[in-house]
């Protein structure tokens, strides 16, 4: 059976990776694409990439345009997505609706407030699907919220060590550097090609970055008690890829020797999460356009503190690739339907 999937936001890099990957996904065929200012141009000339679907007419985003398909994935900006959600809902219940902003990430409304600002919009099953118990909840919702490329990262890197009880959970230092994708296709001063080829530099530091709070869900969820990080983007000269450094301090008594075993269990089975083999290190250029996630660790036993650095690229395992996994586990299809890309080297 094949299912029908709406894309809105066709025009931004979210929802333009969605539709790459949808493109040659065996399950699915691509119905409606939506826009905002750019509705009613062809597909084609905003993404020229998308070859398959270039002569698709940008329709816009409405709950009567997205009504009716078995599936829609909203790429949205932040707070777009919350009242077109229940209006798609109201027309068509059945919908699988896939939230790839933050809109529905949050369990907490306070945190919510004080990060975005606004109200918050409710709390969906989160698609990180290698998190424990997490498959359960994924299958058969008909609401996903896609999480933060930054927190997929972090979350990934560390949640081995907590649900293991390695690690204690104060004193978590997260750094990460991310391409400026990650930022969206919006002109933002700060994103300029001038001002960001050559050099690095940090932004949101203090705590103030919203993926914190998020970050500190995943780990909480998973350590069964409160996790608090120190949470430090950057922005690296790159279009695409997430390179996070993640480090925790051993609880005292935890075997230095145990550590690696804890993550090669964890992720022993995943499909798409890879510890390296000792000696090699993750880079951001391995995952380029796969929905595959590196990472290697080493225990700092001077410092007493493992160090996880993990890489992915945040527009596909960091946003389409986590919804189309998602997707998959919703609708009862194989999890790695339309994700079998390799990366792309050099
Ligand atoms: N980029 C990334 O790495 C990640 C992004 N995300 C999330 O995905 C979502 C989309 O991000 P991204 O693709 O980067 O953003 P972009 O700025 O690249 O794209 C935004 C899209 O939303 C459309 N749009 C803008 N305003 C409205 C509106 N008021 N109503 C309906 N549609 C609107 C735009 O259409 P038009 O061109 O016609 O104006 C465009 O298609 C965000 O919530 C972001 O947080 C999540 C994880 C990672
Ligand atoms: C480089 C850059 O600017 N990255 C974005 C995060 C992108 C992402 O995952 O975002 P959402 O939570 O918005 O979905 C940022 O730091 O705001």
């Amino acid at each position: 059976m094949t299912h029908t999937v709406a894309v809105s936001g066709a025009t931004g890099y979210a929802g333009g990776e969605a539709l790459r990957l949808l493109a040659g996904h065996p399950d699915v065929s691509v119905g409606a694409v939506t826009a905002h200012a750019n509705a009613g141009e062809r597909l084609g000339a905003l993404q020229p990439h998308l070859h398959a679907l270039a002569d698709r007419v940008l329709q816009d985003t409405t709950a009567d345009v997205l009504a009716g398909h078995d599936v829609v994935i909203l790429a949205l900006p932040h707070g777009a997505s919350g009242a077109l959600a229940a209006q798609i809902a109201e027309r068509s219940p059945e919908t699988l609706v896939i939230d790839a902003g933050a809109d529905h990430r949050l369990e907490s409304a306070e945190a919510w407030e004080r990060f975005y600002g606004s109200e918050h919009a409710g709390t969906w099953p989160y698609g990180l699907p290698e998190l424990p118990g997490q498959r359960e909840r994924l299958a058969g919702t008909r609401r996903i919220a896609v999480p933060g490329c930054y927190p997929t990262t972090s979350i990934l890197a560390l949640a081995p060590g907590f649900a293991a009880g390695l690690l204690e959970p104060q004193d978590v230092v997260i750094v990460a550097a991310s391409g400026t994708s990650g930022a969206g296709k919006a002109a933002k001063p700060h994103l300029l090609g001038s001002e960001v080829m050559g050099g690095m530099s940090p932004y949101g530091v203090g705590g103030g970055h919203r993926h914190t709070p998020e970050i500190e869900q995943g780990l909480s969820q998973t350590a069964g008690e409160r996790v608090q990080i120190s949470f430090t983007p950057t922005l690296a000269p790159m279009a695409r890829g997430i390179l996070a450094t993640a480090t925790a301090r051993l609880r005292p008594g935890a075997d230095p020797a145990a550590v690696r075993g804890a993550w090669e269990r964890a992720y022993a089975d995943e499909r798409f999460v890879h510890l390296l083999p000792e000696g090699q290190w993750p880079a951001t250029k391995s995952v380029l356009g796969s929905n595959h996630v590196q990472m290697q660790l080493a225990v700092d036993e001077r410092a007493g503190r493992v160090i996880v650095t993990a890489a992915l690229d945040n527009l596909t395992k960091g946003t389409a690739g986590g919804a189309v996994q998602s997707m998959n586990i919703a609708l009862g299809l194989p999890e790695q339907a339309g994700l079998e890309q390799q990366g792309v080297a050099p």
